[in-house]
């Protein structure tokens, strides 16, 4: 058997040995040496072990086993150092000597550091490897200031990651707009617009000069002469390709290993694939490129005809961001040049940005943001090269009207059409291998096909795509979805666990189900508090620590790291009594600015936390839990009493409300309001749970969102009495209480049960209603004022407000 060795344990040199296997299991004595300790894991998804989504062994691609199975003798932790080509021999830093037939190289790239005074001191890491994640997580445990140098895809998705861990983080870019590589700047503003939202700090056209601290890192220098702290900081700024052994053993190189269209060296029967490789000038930095030139490699090299089978001619590149609640696509040519032409649709009301790049009747790029659902189709028509000429513009982009709502996007996709970019898999590749194969899962279809096995990004069209080729057979229980990388349990297995086995500490919830991670995580641990207090809210410890930090402080934490108040006012009334409380506190502790928020409260900005307690002492309001996932706000217009069109006393229905269910944790945020008519001036239709008046009768509307998920109301009942409406707003939101997954929003919950199941179990069933509003009760009877018992607890103050949490 001819000898193949192998230099790189990565994505791009392992699934080239795979295409070899695949094609000819027998051809070659198969060797190789890989650097890290580890078996070939999955180097994308470090993004979501960082962010509690994942685990190391979770990301492992293939296991020892893999490799004794097929006969590889594996070197891992051990570098080759030298490679003479001449006598065709590789040498290693554990002193092996290996000769070889076939020789190559996938030593990928190197994370670039800034050259910079203080760059090595401790606290200073990239974001490249298992080790640089786990010395985050370790960090976040004792350190709370991460800054993370970058804002392209790696130092923005290691910027999400850290502040899942609980840091506060700052993200640092060069350029005046993120991720410039690949998108434009309305949406780069829309995506720091949201991604302020959740919780990152931009500095922007900031050049970082210095590091400046003893031995670890403590602040970082701008050459502007600002400077801020930092515990830890993550240089996120771009990769250079792994070339030095190459160049030493004399191939040719640029700016990478210069290979040919075989991916063959400028030496004999030495090859190169991955990150290390310049092909017709280009050099990648994305798995769907590497995978396609390993494809090619495989095939020349296993072939008896090697000379005539197809070479590599380059990837069209696409990006997609791996953030929750961010959707972000990015593809070819997407700046505006003299010869081309953009469609662009921007919705502000929906957050939705859409722009389409054409040049001579064909689309070369692609901005999306918002709403990624037409990037399968416009990546086609790039691959395609389709000619756009006899097309409608208009229809490049149609609405979701125009799509037909609530239908998956995949059932109007061609067969040609890329599901999975990652690994170039399409819509009829997939339903080839369901039909063929009789694939029932999603895990399924990822053994067979590779579809999901990198990214991951596009399994929810694979499931969908499933779903649809199934039919009936199709079950969603074979599609589990783990809570996060810390356990394989559901939601709601482990509230149904909770319940069963009476378990009321978070931590005793962590034993009992095994948890694979002891701590937990920050995506896991406020999930399993919400669920023991939910399910037994008499018993239940609730564990502060297990909290967000808004939730354990009881405030709202604001971009500059300063705070807001926002008391209780029922059902948005106030009085001068009130208003003169709010002015005193306001003028006495430096209030930044006193803002009107859109749920009709008073909102204090920038307050220091230490001054938390003395301003609700002396402010003696109920707190607003505007910082809570927990019921909000309950807006309500003036009603009867002084509009000439009202027809109820919607104040009063507010107060009552707002009084009956201050403070009930929910699994997200739930927002009311009270209009006393149709005309719907407390904008009931957009709110969680909205009431509008009528002649002596009240509707309920259920479901409706005002955010970045627009979403109307849809109407659950109509009541009679005032009683009515409180029974039934118990019942609801028992029901979505106990049946919805946290941070499950309202509006998703009923889209994902249906409204008339919602409708089934709360307002037809009386027994079940009767059940969920004892409940209720019972969660009520609970209810404790949060800042009486700070203002009181002399320890929480301590703890919570003279020592700094997040600083
Ligand atoms: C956090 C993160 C998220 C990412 N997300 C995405 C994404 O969403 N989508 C996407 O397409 N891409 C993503 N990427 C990029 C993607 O992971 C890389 O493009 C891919 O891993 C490159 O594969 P490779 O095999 O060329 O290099 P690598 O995966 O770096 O593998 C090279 C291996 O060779 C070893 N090696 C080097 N020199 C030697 C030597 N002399 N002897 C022995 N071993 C050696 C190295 O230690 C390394 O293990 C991400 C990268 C990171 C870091
Ligand atoms: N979702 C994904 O597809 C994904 C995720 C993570 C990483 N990756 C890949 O990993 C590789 C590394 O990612 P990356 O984001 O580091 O590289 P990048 O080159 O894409 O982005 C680096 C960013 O850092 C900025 N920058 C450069 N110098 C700077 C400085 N001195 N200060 C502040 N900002 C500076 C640049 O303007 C640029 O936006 C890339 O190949 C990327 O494609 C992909
Ligand atoms: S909702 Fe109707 S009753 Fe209420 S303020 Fe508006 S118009 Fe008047
Ligand atoms: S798109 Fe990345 S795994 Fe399918």
């Amino acid at each position: 058997m001819k000898k193949l060795v192998l230099i790189g344990n990565g994505m791009a040199g392992i699934r080239t040995i795979e295409e070899i296997i695949k094609r000819e299991p027998e051809q070659y004595e198969i060797t190789i040496f890989g650097s890290e300790p580890y078996p070939n894991y999955n180097r994308i998804l470090l993004s979501l072990v960082l962010q509690g989504d994942s685990k190391v062994d979770d990301i492992v691609l293939n296991d020892y086993d893999w490799y004794k199975n097929y006969g590889i003798v594996l070197h891992s932790g051990d570098e080759v150092t030298k490679v003479d080509t001449e006598n065709q021999l590789v040498y290693s830093s554990e002193g092996k000597e290996v000769p070889y037939d076939k020789l190559i190289f996938a030593t990928g790239s190197n994370p670039f550091m800034l050259p910079i005074d203080g760059a090595d001191k401790e606290g200073v890491i990239a974001f490249r490897d298992i080790k640089d994640c786990e010395t985050m997580i370790s960090t976040s445990k004792s350190y709370k200031k991460a800054a993370v140098i970058g804002g392209g895809l790696l130092g923005l998705e290691a910027a999400r990651g850290l502040l899942n861990l609980d840091m506060e983080v700052d993200v640092i870019h060069i350029q005046d707009y993120l991720m410039e590589r690949q998108l434009d700047e309305p949406a780069a503003d829309m995506l720091k617009k949201e991604l302020e939202d959740q919780g990152m700090n931009f500095l922007m056209g900031k050049e970082t000069v210095k590091i400046r601290g003893k031995n670890r890192v403590s602040s970082l220098l701008f050459k502007d002469g600002s400077s801020i702290k930092a515990d830890l900081i993550v240089m996120a700024i771009g990769i250079k390709p792994n070339i030095a052994l190459a160049k030493e053993a004399g191939l040719e190189v640029e700016r990478a290993i210069v290979v040919d269209d075989y991916m063959q060296t400028s030496a004999p029967n030495v090859y190169a694939v991955g990150e290390c490789v310049q092909h017709r000038g280009m050099v990648y930095g994305l798995v769907a490129p590497l995978y396609e030139q390993g494809k090619v490699l495989a095939e020349h090299i296993t072939s008896q005809t090697p000379e005539q089978t197809a070479g590599y001619e380059g990837t069209l590149l696409y990006t997609q961001l791996k953030v929750s609640g961010v959707d972000v696509f990015s593809a070819g040519e997407f700046v505006d040049k003299e010869d081309t032409k953009a469609i662009r649709v921007h919705d502000e009301f929906e957050g939705i940005y859409k722009k389409v790049v054409v040049r001579d009747n064909k689309v070369i790029g692609s901005v999306l943001f918002g709403d990624t659902s037409d990037s399968p189709r416009l990546l086609d028509m790039m691959k395609s090269e389709q000619d756009i000429s006899e097309m409608n513009k208009v229809s490049i982009l149609p609405s979701e009207q125009e799509r037909g709502t609530g239908e998956s996007p995949v059932v109007a996709m061609a067969e040609s059409e890329t599901i999975c970019g990652c690994n170039g898999v399409c819509k009829g590749d997939i339903t080839d291998a369901v039909k063929t194969k009789e694939l029932s899962s999603v895990q399924e279809v990822t053994q067979v096909t590779n579809a999901g096995r990198s990214c991951g990004g596009c399994k929810p069209l694979v499931s969908d795509l499933l779903e649809h080729t199934l039919g009936e057979e199709f079950n969603k229980a074979d599609q589990k979805q783990p809570m996060c990388g810390c356990t394989d349990h559901t939601h709601e297995e482990v509230q149904a666990e909770i319940k069963e086995k009476h378990l009321t500490l978070v931590r005793e919830v962590m034993n009992v189900l095994e948890w694979e991670n002891k701590e937990g995580c920050s995506s896991c641990r406020p999930a399993i508090n919400y669920y023991i207090n939910m399910v037994h809210p008499l018993e239940a410890e609730d564990d502060a620590n297990s909290r967000f930090i808004n939730e354990r402080v009881h405030a709202n934490i604001q971009n500059d790291g300063t705070f807001s108040v926002v008391p209780r006012m029922y059902g948005g009334v106030t009085n001068p009594d009130e208003l003169r409380k709010i002015a005193n506190v306001a003028d006495k502790y430096n209030v930044k600015m006193v803002k009107v928020t859109g749920g009709q409260r008073l909102d204090l900005l920038g307050v220091n936390k230490e001054d938390l307690p003395g301003m609700w002492e002396e402010l003696g309001m109920p707190s607003g839990h505007a910082y809570g996932k927990a019921v909000r706000t309950v807006k309500t217009c003036v009603g009867q009493d002084f509009c000439r069109f009202g027809t109820q006393d919607s104040i009063q229905m507010g107060i009552d409300i707002e009084k009956k269910f201050q403070g009930v944790q929910t699994p997200h945020k739930v927002k009311m309001g009270v209009s006393a008519c149709p005309r719907n001036c407390a904008e009931s239709m957009i709110k969680d749970i909205g009431i509008v008046g009528l002649q002596g009768a009240w509707e309920m509307y259920v479901g409706g969102n005002g955010g970045i998920d627009l979403r109307q109301g849809e109407l659950l009942c109509t009541v009679e009495t005032d009683q009515e409406v409180l029974d039934m707003i118990s019942a609801y939101m028992q029901y979505y209480r106990e049946s919805a997954r946290y941070l499950e929003r309202t509006s998703h919950w009923i889209e994902r049960l249906g409204l008339e199941h919602v409708k089934a179990v709360v307002v037809d069933d009386k027994k079940r209603q009767a059940e969920l509003i004892e409940r209720m009760e019972t969660t009520l009877s609970t209810f404790n004022e949060p800042w009486e018992q700070i203002i009181q607890d002399g320890k929480i103050k301590q703890d919570y407000y003279e020592v700094k949490v997040t600083s």
